[in-house]
């Protein structure tokens, strides 16, 4: 069996007495798309910085592209791509300028044109990066990060910033990083983006891991029960039931016709993501003990 890219085992990360990440254990295989999700401060960018080698982790063990990023070397550095949270750009060289510059660090860079296009930015290549809008500037940030042509690409909240039509050429360009192989870690808080780009997701609250599975198993079964929804007597109403067809009938014989504006779907991978966030954190059930790693699709 081929090593993953990325394995954790126990991660963990203190800010003097606080826990950012308290025991985080996951797998990324490789040419896999991994989301990690998670309500602000859970410890997402933080686990993110450890395994890009830019900060110390407290306990743990970590192994990116089969090495230690805490001890890697710049042959490792070569093979990863990073798109930070934050953007870093200087602004005093053009689209172009900037990404030849960086195309130079790599033995084996894409394209700077083809980035360029990649990212929507053909007309904005002469443009100097200072005078581009923030989501143009954060488009930049992608194209930086994938223009050394990496195995492993980080991308924490790539797409923050970005109008609808920019999101759009951003997945397709996802697409066509994952039909090449590039295996892709990704933080985002937008709930549409996960399940378009994602093939597996973890998440995290309070450092520690409160689901992980494919993403159309995310949350076990019950979270994914059916809701009918219909409006009755000028109100909305809903019920969830695992025989939506058999209780919409129902509901019709006794309303005497169609129910108004009858709908029958699955919850959305946010109105789960809200169910399991809203749960208590391990740490705060008294007497429960946290298990270092947690079954596929299972949540505690
Ligand atoms: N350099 C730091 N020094 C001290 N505390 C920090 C530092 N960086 C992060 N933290 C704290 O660690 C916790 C986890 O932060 P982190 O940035 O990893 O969360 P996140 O899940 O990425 O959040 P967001 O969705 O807002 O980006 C937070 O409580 C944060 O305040």
């Amino acid at each position: 069996m081929t090593e993953p890219a990325v394995r954790v085992r126990d991660l963990r990360k203190s800010y003097g007495d606080r826990m950012a990440v308290a025991g985080l254990t996951f797998d990324i295989e490789r040419g896999e798309t991994f989301a990690l999700l998670g309500p602000n401060g859970a410890g997402k960018s933080t686990t993110i910085e450890i395994l890009e080698g830019y900060r110390h982790r407290t306990a743990g063990d970590v192994s990116v592209l089969g090495a230690d990023p805490g001890s890697a070397d710049r042959r490792w550095r070569e093979r990863i791509g990073i798109v930070l949270q934050t953007a870093g750009q200087a602004g005093v060289f053009t689209v172009r300028e900037q990404l030849r510059q960086f195309a130079g660090y790599y033995p084996r860079p894409r394209d700077v044109d083809e980035v360029i296009a990649a990212v929507g930015l053909t007309a904005q290549a002469g443009t100097r990066i200072a005078k581009l809008s923030g989501g143009q500037q954060r488009r930049v940030d992608v194209a930086l990060g994938i223009i050394g042509r990496p195995e492993l690409l980080f991308l924490d909240e790539p797409t923050t910033g970005f109008d609808p039509q920019a999101r759009r050429v951003f997945w397709e360009l996802i697409r066509s990083l994952q039909r090449d192989g590039t295996t892709i870690l990704l933080t985002t808080h937008d709930l549409d983006e996960a399940p378009q780009l994602a093939g597996r997701v973890a998440v995290v609250t309070h450092g520690t891991l409160c689901a992980i599975g494919p993403v159309d198993r995310i949350g076990g079964d019950d979270a994914r029960i059916p809701l009918v929804t219909w409006t009755e007597a000028g109100a909305r109403r809903e019920q969830r039931t695992t025989e939506p067809l058999t209780f919409a009938s129902a509901l019709a014989a006794r309303l005497g016709g169609e129910p108004k504006d009858l709908q029958i779907r699955r919850p959305t991978l946010e109105e789960i993501y809200l169910g399991l966030v809203a749960a208590p954190a391990a740490s705060d059930l008294a007497g429960v003990a946290t298990p270092a790693g947690l079954d596929e699709s299972s949540h505690s």
